[in-house]
């Protein structure tokens, strides 16, 4: 997992890891975003389609080992799980191909993003660093999202607490190209769907949980039986636009399913393990290469630098 040669895309890396500092606090040892967080083990099974969408190995191979990591949002290590801002929630999974060879997919509760760049993103967090939000009415966060449609549909999508980790959908939100063995490509984008169905609590049932309740249920679900979730890709079409996240495609576009993902293990030495693991926005593997979308590169410069920070703390 480099780092980006552009180096305007390294100093915008650097920028937004300020600006989550300036928001969050700087927490020594945890992820500048998504902090609070439980890493699982477990296997994935392609299903048959997944073989002629992608020659990536995994969707070709009887079964891939897997590490998840479960996440809030931000960059609070402590926040509880039932805090407002815990959501979206955070799914990140490792497929192992090998030693030191992987490739991932981080995807969040919601199907959507605020920004079309890193850029816009940027500015978004410091309006939301510049307002309180007991004073909105002419605040700078009101400003920026008069003017920016995506950012204002982000934060006016209900993002209600899921009863469990596994209870809830994920969405990768980027494009993705799929290449097959004969170098046929389709762009998708994936959704991870849990096996149990989507369970949401109330406000209410939320505020009479305790602060651990989420990380504290997906230990115990895990270690009585396997957590289940189906991994599918929606499939763009001719014309669709695969480099902005903010813009989604048709909701009758194919969806395929590409696996079953069964979550089965805790990892033993889960605190050590999540300090060190980085996972990687970009996929890096033959049969699966990134969209053009601007979010791709930034994210993989700044989950890299987030991480190496976290690791030598
Ligand atoms: C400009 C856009 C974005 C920025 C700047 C950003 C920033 C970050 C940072 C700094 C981290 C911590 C990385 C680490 O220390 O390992 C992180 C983690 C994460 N982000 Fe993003 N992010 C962006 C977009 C997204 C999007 C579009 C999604 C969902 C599709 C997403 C989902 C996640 C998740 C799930 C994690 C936790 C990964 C883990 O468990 O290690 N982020 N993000």
């Amino acid at each position: 997992m480099p780092l980006p040669n552009d180096e305007r895309v390294v100093a915008l890396a650097n920028d937004l890891l300020a600006q989550f500092d300036a928001i969050f606090g700087v927490h020594p040892g945890f992820r500048a975003a998504h902090a609070k967080g439980a890493l699982m083990a477990g296997v994935f099974t392609p299903s048959a389609e997944a073989a002629k969408l992608s020659r990536a190995p995994h969707f070709n191979q009887p079964s891939t080992p897997v590490r998840v990591r479960f996440s809030n949002s931000t960059g609070v290590p402590m926040l509880p799980d039932n805090d407002a801002n815990a959501d979206p929630r955070g799914m990140a999974v490792r497929f192992v191909l090998g030693e030191h060879k992987h490739t991932d997919i981080v995807s969040h509760s919601v199907d959507a993003f605020p920004a079309r760049d890193g850029y816009e993103f940027l500015d978004f967090l410091k309006a939301v660093k510049a307002t309180d939000p007991a004073n909105f009415a002419g605040s700078p966060l009101e400003a920026f999202l008069g003017s920016h449609p995506a950012a204002l549909a982000f934060v006016q999508i209900p993002k209600p607490a899921p009863s469990s980790f596994a209870r809830e959908s994920y969405f990768g939100v980027t494009a993705m190209e799929f290449i097959n063995a004969d170098g046929a490509s389709r762009f998708g984008r994936y959704r991870i769907v849990p096996e149990e169905g989507n369970d949401f609590l109330t406000a209410e049932q939320a505020a009479a949980k305790d602060a651990n309740f989420l990380m504290d249920e997906i230990h115990a679900r895990v270690a009585a039986k396997p957590a289940k979730f189906t991994l599918a890709v929606q499939l763009a079409e001719q014309g669709d636009v695969v480099d902005d996240a903010t813009i989604h495609w048709p909701a009758e576009r194919e969806v395929l399913t590409l696996g079953t993902l069964e979550i089965n293990a805790v990892v033993p030495d889960d605190a050590a393990e999540q300090k060190t693991i980085i996972f990687d926005p970009i996929p890096r593997v033959d049969g699966i290469e990134a969209s053009a979308d601007p979010l791709l590169e930034l994210r993989a410069a700044i989950y890299l630098v987030s991480g190496r920070r976290r690791r030598s703390a």
